[in-house]
């Protein structure tokens, strides 16, 4: 009955994306609901007999169930019914997949990160009256099926307040947590249920205690988990519990959640620290608890240092409790074994191979210390020395510390990162481009064709010659200007072809990152990334975007603009190194891009984007740590841009995520134009940037190119009229909510059609209307 070491959880896209293809061909009606979810248990079962053979504990209920269609938090949404009246015509898995997805009748959940990481859930939408009861039973069952197959799953759940602080209200202003007592009923007949099903114990991911930004304040939402758990755990009917407070520090939950009587608590030591004696006075009987220490990182890539986990470990084990080894997230932002990848290619520098551990890498870390908790930390001498020479050897490889970079960050000055004057810019800018008002651009990408795809893939196999890929690469993106000119937008991108992903297209060229072949997260749904490995200092070393801009723009009249992905962004969806600090990181990127912004600039672009998606993403889940971090980010951004002539004009693009607290560092970041994701929201960011007197150009995206509906031109010229009440006019820009790289093209050019009609229509109304100043 005892809770044996363990991971929060496993990787659910299958060593080989099984997941995602199983389901794109249910979405593409190749199969049938019978035919995925017989994929999906193959997947499931075939993960837990890979637990097994890496040593996790068949009976111990070790091995997480945490496996889901599409995401953790709708797959309770879908569980408790709770759904937005839209859907309620909806069943099964029609139902399930239009929450994430939309359909050409409703528009889906929104969309937006977990946390701190790069996963993205889909926004639970209660009010006071959805309906909450135990519609299915499926997480129940899928831990019986996992028991027939000769397995004791520990079932992985969102818990109540988490899963409450994590929503949205269906009207502004609700507070979602006013539905808890709803909630936790179910969660009692859930408990029940599995207790009857014969699972040992269950996770319960009350992750919201380690967070300062949600819109319930932490103390409140610590407060609520115990109110909460102290009751579930009052009943005798359950299965034991592990109550997890992964992602963060839990330092401050620490005594609520102990007081709950939980059987088990797991908490994160990467991020945060051991209680201290204080924290624990009062509670009694420790050695009968359970403490699940997440020592080994579950969502970076670096080799565990084995000697500081062992001293952790037993730092825990001082404080009297019962000590279990564990992670500290979920290992779901992680791929799943360094062994898939082909360590002879020149791509990855194979010094890495010894520095890393994914998935499979890190279910043996766990299981090595184990061993030295259990047997002595004699019994793994062996592997501790190992892993303290490769750390040392790691420190003094070549690339890790380059002089010439170091000292050109340390050179960085203030006036490095501060342009001139807004006004004379937007004059100068103006003079120059001389754009209509409400000017309509796009994010950047452009759908990517299975051509595209495909000779990028012969390319990179060395089967066509760098000329014929460029000639492809060239016709492409002609081809797209064409049709922007077509459709009459003012200012065109030249697509992104020749780019596999926004972030790894840079790692690929850029010093110091690897990238692998293999290396597949969730970032959401079946959607997978590849995030690069930034394990060097960064500089760069060749051409990287201006020929292609430079081809786009020897085509036509009308402004292109450059691109690029920001130094934040390009940290967040990479697996970064922990041995010097993110901010330095940031201006090292900062600094390789100032100088490709000073190369476009001189090639001739007269508007350079530089992407910053992720800026809201890193904020930390601490408030005491907002500030540095807006510091080195909004700083990194500006170093990287503040070098351009006052007539060149600086866009950054936002997305996926609430901008509410990040407000001023949006405005820090002193871009010309900011192109920012609204359409899901219904234009919601805009009062708050014009509450903060933002007075450079806004973009509030108007099309949610997320899902596959195509807006009519009436829906967004009502989202344009939205805008128009909220912000000047005049600043005004019109573009979808972020790039088409997901799209297809009938929708794209449907949709975008649709966006420009819409975009002149609402030009004729202001300037009948006399609002639009000349
Ligand atoms: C996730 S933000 C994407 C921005 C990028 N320029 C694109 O259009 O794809
Ligand atoms: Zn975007």
């Amino acid at each position: 009955m005892s809770l044996s070491s363990t991971i929060l959880g496993y990787p659910r896209v299958g060593r080989k994306r099984e997941l995602k293809k199983a389901v794109e061909a249910y979405w593409a009606g190749r199969s049938d609901a019978a035919g995925l979810k017989e994929a999906e248990a193959e997947l499931r079962k075939a993960n837990l007999a890979r637990l097994v053979e890496l040593g996790l504990d068949r009976d111990g209920s070790a091995l997480p169930e945490n496996s889901s269609l599409y995401d953790q938090v709708l797959d309770i949404t879908f569980l408790l019914g709770a759904v937005p009246e839209r859907f309620r015509g909806l069943g099964g898995l029609d139902q399930y997949f239009a929450l994430a997805r939309g359909n050409a009748e409703v528009f889906p959940l929104e969309m937006t990160k977990w946390f701190d990481t790069n996963y993205h859930y889909l926004v639970p939408e209660i009010g006071p009256d959805t309906p909450i009861s135990l519609k299915n039973t499926d997480l129940v069952d899928r831990f019986t099926e996992a028991k027939s197959w000769g397995y004791l799953t520990r079932p992985v759940i969102v818990g109540p307040v988490t899963y409450l602080a994590l929503s949205k209200g269906e009207t502004e202003g609700y507070d979602p947590l006013d539905r808890l007592e709803d909630v936790v009923a179910v969660y009692e007949q859930l408990l029940t249920a599995f207790k009857a099903a014969g699972a040992e114990w269950v996770e319960i991911d009350e992750t919201a205690v380690v967070s300062d930004n949600l819109s319930a304040s932490r103390d409140g939402i610590i407060a609520k988990v115990e109110q909460v758990w102290t009751h579930l755990l009052s009943s005798s009917n359950r299965p034991h519990v592990l109550l997890a407070a992964p992602y963060g520090d839990s330092t401050k939950a620490f005594p609520a959640l102990f007081r709950t009587g939980a059987e088990a608590i797991a908490i994160d030591l990467d991020r945060g620290t051991l209680p201290s004696a204080d924290d624990l006075a009062g509670i009694n009987n420790l050695s009968s608890r359970t403490l699940v220490a997440g020592v080994v990182d579950g969502r970076n890539i670096w080799a565990t240092d084995l000697n500081k986990a062992k001293d952790l470990l037993e730092q825990a084990k001082d404080l009297g409790f019962t000590v279990k080894v564990g992670t500290s997230t979920s290992l779901q932002h992680v791929p799943h074994d360094t062994d898939l990848e082909n360590w002879a290619d020149p791509e990855l520098n194979e010094n890495l191979h010894d520095w890393l551990a994914f998935a499979d890498q890190k279910i043996e870390e766990v299981v090595i210390l184990d061993r030295g908790l259990t047997e002595g930390w004699d019994a793994i001498a062996d592997e501790l020395s190992k892993n303290a020479d490769i750390l040392t050897r790691r420190a003094a490889t070549a690339g890790v510390a380059v002089d010439a970079v170091r000292e050109r960050v340390a050179a960085l000055t203030e006036a490095d990162r501060t342009r001139g004057d807004y006004a004379e810019r937007e004059a100068a800018q103006e003079a120059r481009l001389n754009l209509p008002p409400l000017p309509t651009t796009t994010i950047g990408s452009f759908p990517q064709t299975t051509e595209i795809r495909t000779s990028r893939a012969a390319h990179a196999r060395g089967e066509i010659d760098d000329a014929t890929y460029e000639d492809r690469m060239k016709e492409e993106i002609e081809r797209v200007i064409r049709l922007q000119e077509e459709l009459d937008i003012d200012v065109l991108v030249h697509g992104e072809a020749e780019r596999n992903d926004m972030v790894q297209y840079f790692a690929e060229l850029l010093d110091g990152f690897a990238v692998t072949k293999h290396g597949w997260v969730q970032s959401y749904g079946s959607r997978c990334t590849r995030p690069s490995i930034l394990w060097g200092d960064v500089a760069k070393s060749g051409d990287i975007s201006v020929p292609w801009w430079s081809f786009a723009q020897s085509v036509t009249n009308r402004p292109v603009k450059g691109m690029l992905t920001g130094p934040v962004t390009i940290i967040a969806w990479s697996f970064v190194r922990k041995d010097i600090s993110l901010g330095q990181v940031a201006d090292q990127i900062a600094l390789a891009l100032r100088d490709e912004v000073a190369d476009l600039e001189k090639a001739g672009a007269a508007i350079i984007q530089v992407d910053e998606p992720a800026l809201r993403e890193l904020l930390p889940l601490e408030q005491s740590k907002h500030a540095d971090y807006l510091e080195w980010s909004v700083g990194s951004f500006r170093a990287a841009t503040a070098g351009v002539d006052k007539a060149t004009q600086i866009h950054t693009h936002l997305c996926y995520s609430d901008f509410g607290q990040i407000i001023d560092a949006i405005a820090g970041l002193d871009a010309d134009v900011t192109s920012i994701e609204a359409a899901r929201s219904a234009m919601e960011v805009l009062p708050d940037l014009n509450d903060h007197g933002f007075s450079h150009g806004v973009g509030p995206g108007v099309w949610d190119i997320h899902s596959p509906r195509v807006p009519s031109t009436e829906e967004i010229a009502g989202l344009l009229r939205l805008a128009v009440d909220s912000v000047d006019p005049r600043i005004l820009w019109v573009n979808p909510d972020c790039g088409l790289k997901t799209r297809g093209y009938d929708e794209t050019v449907a949709s975008l059609k649709n966006l420009v009609t819409a975009a002149k229509q609402v030009r004729e109304e202001l300037s009948a209307d006399q609002r639009l100043l000349a």
